[in-house]
């Protein structure tokens, strides 16, 4: 096949017959495309990926750094000076303009290009046929032509024809903005619909919600609908958090201040008698001294670093805010399966109405055997019922088992490989048999169901049956009959059932009942199957009981979270007891605790002003639906916690969404999950979420590190000049002098700060309070402090080295080193917010140190090169000036040492102090 297909055609294949799709798309609906076309088509129509958003021209983005207040403030002044013939103070403006916006522009694409590469972290796969065999590619392998399988759960990915469709509904809100799920067909459709009302199509990026289909595509990548909408748009990563958003305006609020201050200075100034161009600049340097314009830049440069740190603990961040959310979190709401244990499931027991079974082996390897009581071998003719639940495990099952190298796996559902495991260990090979019993129809498993149900046909006499699989308690509710050993049926005993699942529960193994309800043949045979047609009148055949050990790490996260102030809950889906067992286990259960467990009956028994109560004291919720996930989260909340819950199945969506941070997983999670999540956990882990609100935390403090740092040398430096001009005396440092300070400071010595590694006490303290303010009286007492003794350090000197002979250059190259000596030591006190600096290694952040030593050239450059001496009117200074300069730091370091002992008493850190 080598027809060219057209992938720019108009959008008319939803006017097609299923007959005629064939032809329009060179593909066979049958058996795909052959591997060697489709390679073919991929080299022709290009990935199937959109671009990603780095798309926005240089110039855009440019003057993107360029549109903000106070650099119209630094034009203005860089333009009044050059037409005013100072030349060299007009440069200096004009560099430190240019510099900041190449700074900004470097930082942004640094955040950006973060975050787009965590989008290829989440893995997308497409099940496609392909030389007639099913296999599952990355979706950007797709090309027109390629026979897509769909499931619920599944993004779709690429532009469909349905060409099959049972029980198909899309959710197309990221097409149509439509919330309410679309129900599908195959059936052809008037050419002039619009995109929304062609019901025989399944757009890029859209969700399945309920059903299967296939489809063959027929566009990919930007040829899609949602490429269209993408070139549209632009589709731009947005890098506001509410912080950013908060900082951003206190920013603003604070330039109008300063400016209008700036000002004051300025006609103060004049009344004085100065001259007007010198009190232009100093107004000026006011201005740029002042205002913390390293902030928002470095906010997003230590969110950026945040998520990089996370995605290396694999989880990854969907959306930025969650970054600062992770660190108030106060309740982890976690499942059970994969999350908490390993999902890896070995049926250990088996029970049958009329005897127990032991299971041997380890892991998913066939080899093993079943035996009685006795210790001898079973087999499966002894014991009807024994036989019919191994093969009703077998039958009922979606899943199939692999071999690398003799390391067995399963390929699908753990729970229905280890059953499979089961059936193969008492001699059923599940390939025979299900080509003696082929399907005929399927009542899939899901969360709200907890059952799944199989109708078959013997391929012998043509005879149908019915086999079913669950939760007991669902299984119970339509059994009346249980299966003697002998293949008879006698009235169901369920206290004996529902004794033997107990014990088996109680020691942490996963219950699962089996029942069938045999059809017979001819007229009595059924076609169809779904819950009204199960009915009830089912025979128990038994249970099998699987082990799945909880993670070796479980654990130990669950206690790092407690002493952390954050409470983990268990919500599953199993049974209470298998889920007592698993909590006692990872320690979710003690002794404080051991009766808060709920289960979803309890739940549902509850009214809704009582719930919020239970919710926070209950510790395990079993059998829970997903909608009661959803309940759950909305109760917690409404007690003020901040919650983060995990979900992987179609129907966890809501509470994904509703929760502060709804937590996907990555390797056993459907897409729909994955699409309502804000963080994806790669190893579906419970530790990474416990990893990720520690780096949550660290990244918030970093933030207020910077803060802390910065606010103190901003407002000192505006100051100096704002008191040189108000007591009338010369300016110890000039605009030019301050704009140096102001430019390398923040980069070389502030930004530093978002690498700082995490403080050790980081997870044995409470949750940041959501909300809580940034300017906490302590900072604000702070910034006043640093600022003050940077001004008086500053000003002394100065006025010391006038007095014992230095000239004006000479004193204001003192007064500037004060400046950045006393900026770099209050560097080093502010890495800790909890303790004294003293305590942190000196080499933890080695970033620190370089950027000190780069500092330190810049400030030697300044003070001994003829060229920077013109430009900013600087003088060399002896080196008894120097140690002057580190006597006064040494002193205002000892001071606000002092101050952090005073006031660190019962609170831990000045921006956490109200
Ligand atoms: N593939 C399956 N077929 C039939 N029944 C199943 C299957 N998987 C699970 N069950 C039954 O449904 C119940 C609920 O399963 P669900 O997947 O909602 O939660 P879970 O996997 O037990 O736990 P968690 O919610 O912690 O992941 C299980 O306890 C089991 O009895």
């Amino acid at each position: 096949m080598t027809a060219a297909v057209d992938t720019g055609a108009p959008r008319h294949f939803h006017s097609a017959t299923t007959g005629d799709l064939p032809a329009l798309l060179a593909s066979d609906p049958g058996t795909g495309l052959s591997t060697a076309e489709a390679a073919a088509r991929l080299a022709r129509t290009g990935p199937n990926s959109l671009p990603t958003a780095a798309h926005t021209s240089l110039p855009v983005r440019i003057a993107r750094q360029i549109h903000n207040p106070l650099i119209y403030v630094l034009l203005a002044a860089g333009a009044v000076t050059a037409a005013l013939g100072e030349y060299v103070d007009s440069s200096v403006i004009l560099g430190v303009v240019l510099i900041n916006a190449v700074i900004g522009l470097v930082q942004e694409s640094k955040a950006e290009a973060e975050l787009a590469g965590l989008r290829s972290m989440v893995r997308t796969e497409a099940r496609v046929v392909r030389d007639g065999r099913e296999r599952t590619v990355p979706s950007a392998a797709l090309v027109p032509g390629d026979l897509v399988k769909l499931e619920a759960g599944d993004k779709v990915p690429a532009d469909l024809r349905l060409t099959h469709a049972t029980a198909l509904r899309i959710d197309e809100s990221a097409l149509t903005g439509e919330s309410e799920p679309v129900g599908k067909h195959v059936e052809a459709l008037p050419a002039d619909l619009p995109v929304a009302d062609r019901r025989n199509m399944a757009y890029s990026g859209t969700l399945v919600t309920a059903g299967s289909a296939t489809g063959l595509v027929c566009a990919t990548g930007t040829d899609t609908e949602l490429g269209a909408i993408h070139r549209l748009i632009g589709a731009a990563e947005t890098l506001a958090t509410p912080l950013t958003e908060k900082l951003a305006g206190f920013s603003r609020m604070l330039t109008v201040g300063i400016l209008a201050l700036a000002a004051v200075t300025f006609a103060v100034g004049l009344l004085r008698g100065h001259d007007a161009v010198a009190m232009f600049t100093a107004a000026i340097a006011l201005a740029v001294g002042a205002i913390p314009e390293g902030l928002p830049a470095a906010v997003t440069v230590t969110l950026a670093i945040g998520v990089a740190r996370m995605a290396r603990r694999r989880a990854v961040i969907r959306h930025l805010p969650t970054v600062e959310t992770l660190g108030s979190t106060t309740v982890i709401c976690t499942d059970k399966t994969g999350t908490l244990t390993q999902n890896q499931m070995t049926v250990q027991a088996v029970w049958t109405p009329r005897a127990w079974y032991a299971v041997t082996g380890a892991g998913y390897s066939p080899e093993g055997t079943v035996r009685d009581a006795a210790g001898a071998v079973a087999g499966t003719d002894r014991d009807h019922a024994l036989h019919w639940t191994l093969l009703t495990g077998t039958l009922c099952n979606d899943a199939s088992l692999t071999s690398h190298d003799g390391t067995w796996d399963v390929a699908g559902d753990p729970t229905e490989g280890a059953m499979i495991v089961a059936a193969a260990k008492a001699g059923l090979e599940t390939d025979a048999l299900r080509a003696r019993w082929p399907r005929q129809a399927t009542l899939t498993f899901n969360s709200e169901r907890q059952f799944m149900a199989t109708l078959h046909r013997d391929d012998r006499d043509g005879a149908t049956v019915v086999l079913v699989k669950g939760a007991l308690e669902r299984l119970l509710e339509r059994c009346s009959l249980q299966m003697d050993a002998d293949g008879t049926t006698r009235p169901l005993d369920s206290r004996t059932v529902t004794g033997a699942a107990a014990e088996l529960a109680d020691q942490g193994l996963r219950v699962l009942a089996t029942a069938l309800r045999p059809h017979g043949n001819g007229s009595q045979s059924v076609e169809r199957l779904d819950d009204d047609a199960l009915g009830s009148g089912l025979v128990l055949t038994g249970l099998q009981a699987m082990l799945d050990p909880p993670r070796t790490a479980a654990a130990a996260a669950v206690a790092a979270c407690r002493t952390a102030g954050i409470a983990v809950k268990m919500i599953t889906g199993d049974h209470a007891a298998t889920a007592t067992a698993i909590a006692r286990d990872v320690g979710l259960l003690d002794s404080r605790n051991a009766d808060a467990v709920m289960t979803g009956a309890d739940l549902a028994a509850l009214p809704d002003d009582e719930l919020p109560e239970a919710a926070q004291r209950t510790s395990v919720f079993a059998r829970v639906s997903p909608e009661q996930k959803l309940r759950l989260v909305a109760a917690l909340q409404s007690r003020g916690h901040v919650v983060a819950m995990t979900g992987d199945g179609v129907n966890d969506a809501p509470a994904l969404r509703q929760a502060g941070i709804g937590v996907a997983m990555g390797a056993g999670g459907t897409d729909v999950a994955k699409e309502a999540a804000d963080m994806v956990l790669t190893d579906d882990d419970f530790a990474t979420i416990e990893a990720a609100v520690e780096e949550g935390r660290g990244v918030f403090d970093n933030l207020t590190k910077f803060i802390t740092w910065t606010l103190p040398t901003n407002l000192g430096e505006g100051l100096v000049i704002l008191a040189a001009i108000m007591f009338g005396a010369a300016l110890p440092i000039l605009p030019g002098q301050i704009l140096w300070i102001n430019m390398t400071t923040a980069v070389a010595l502030g930004l530093m700060l978002a690498f700082e590694p995490k403080e050790p006490g980081i997870m044995t303290r409470r949750p940041r309070k959501p909300g809580q303010p940034l300017f906490t009286r302590a900072l604000i007492l702070r910034t006043a402090l640093v600022s003050v003794l940077l001004v008086a350090g500053a000003w002394w000197l100065f006025d010391w080295e006038l007095a014992h002979g230095a000239d004006l250059a000479q004193a204001r190259t003192a007064a500037v080193n004060v400046f950045v000596t006393v900026q770099a030591c209050y560097l080093f006190s502010c890495r800790t917010l909890t303790g004294s600096a003293w305590r942190i290694g000196a080499f933890t952040n080695p970033w620190i140190l370089l950027g000190v030593a780069v500092q330190a050239a810049g400030q030697l450059a300044l003070t001994y090169t003829p060229a920077m001496n013109t430009v900013f009117d600087t003088a060399p200074i002896g080196a008894d000036v120097w140690l002057r300069i580190l006597a006064i730091a040494a002193a205002t370091s000892l001071v606000v040492a002092l101050e952090k002992r005073l006031t660190m008493g019962a609170a831990t850190n000045p921006a956490r102090r109200r």
